[in-house]
């Protein structure tokens, strides 16, 4: 009962909020990472692994996160809820021993789930934005780079689960009548304080200007007003955030407090 307590304590807006600003960091990193190669068009292209593989049709960016979950999951990755694979049926058991993980969501509700959402909109949309066209040749490290991208996104927008949560315990009355009324727009409403999106897209469109500058000693060169010297675009970052990120994560906010009487 007591632990319980000191939970329901541990998650307040303020604390969720203070996760999401330091998964901005992962996020526009990993872009940068990525954005170092090129589009390299065979890395999501199934036939170029051809029947190579015991797998079938499998593009090598898919084969690459199914293996490497498999290990992570062995490794025990998946043991924290915060984490959730792109394949869970190939993340076998852990073989290290369980770590108390803080069980914080509502069970029921905790399973919401936008992977596959997340696997598209990265390919098919954040890809082409990011990278240049061309080929250079490294599939292996682009898939890698992939990986860590698809990962960070995955968590800061699942984490929409903690944000959810947090929300409901600081009014549980205001969101009830709305889960009730199985009433999306009225939650969606509930949970949106639009200032808070501006200054999270602010701040990564931020963030991408000084992470992705280039470091020089000597003479300083100013680039802060010409965006194509930045590693990754920070105009295109703001951009993902706000068509995608922040509504991913608020369709998951929905979707979990929908379960939250469940
Ligand atoms: O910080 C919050 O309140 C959140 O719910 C997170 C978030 C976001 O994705 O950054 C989503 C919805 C809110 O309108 C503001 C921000």
């Amino acid at each position: 009962r007591r632990l319980q307590e000191e939970e329901s304590t541990a998650l307040t807006l303020e604390s969720v909020r203070k996760f999401l600003t330091r998964e901005e960091d992962s996020i526009v990193f990993s872009l940068i990472e990525r954005a170092k190669y090129p589009r390299n068009a065979p890395v999501y292209d199934p036939s170029y692994l051809g029947s190579a593989t015991k797998f079938h049709n499998l593009s090598l960016v898919e084969l690459f996160v199914r293996e490497t979950e498999a290990v992570q999951a062995k490794a025990g990755r998946y043991q924290n809820p915060v984490e959730i694979p792109f394949f869970p049926k190939d993340t076998t058991l852990a073989l290290v021993p369980p770590y108390n993980f803080p069980n914080e969501l509502h069970a029921a509700a905790a399973s919401v789930n936008v992977s596959n959402n997340i696997w598209r909109k990265y390919l098919d949309e954040w890809l082409p934005q990011i990278t240049s066209q061309g080929d250079d040749g490294n599939y292996a490290p682009t898939a890698a780079a992939d990986l860590v991208c698809l990962q960070a996104l995955s968590r800061r927008i699942h984490y929409g689960r903690y944000v959810a949560e947090a929300k409901y315990r600081g009014a549980p009355q205001d969101y009830n009548t709305a889960i009730r009324a199985k009433d999306r727009d009225a939650l969606m409403k509930l949970l949106t304080f639009k200032s808070q999106e501006d200054a999270v897209k602010t701040r990564v469109e931020e963030k991408a200007k000084v992470f992705g500058q280039d470091v020089t000693l000597g003479n300083r060169v100013d680039n802060s007003s010409d965006t194509t010297n930045y590693k990754v675009d920070p105009v295109v970052v703001y951009g993902l955030y706000g068509d995608w990120v922040i509504p991913m994560t608020k369709m998951v906010e929905v979707e979990y407090l929908l379960r939250r009487l469940d």
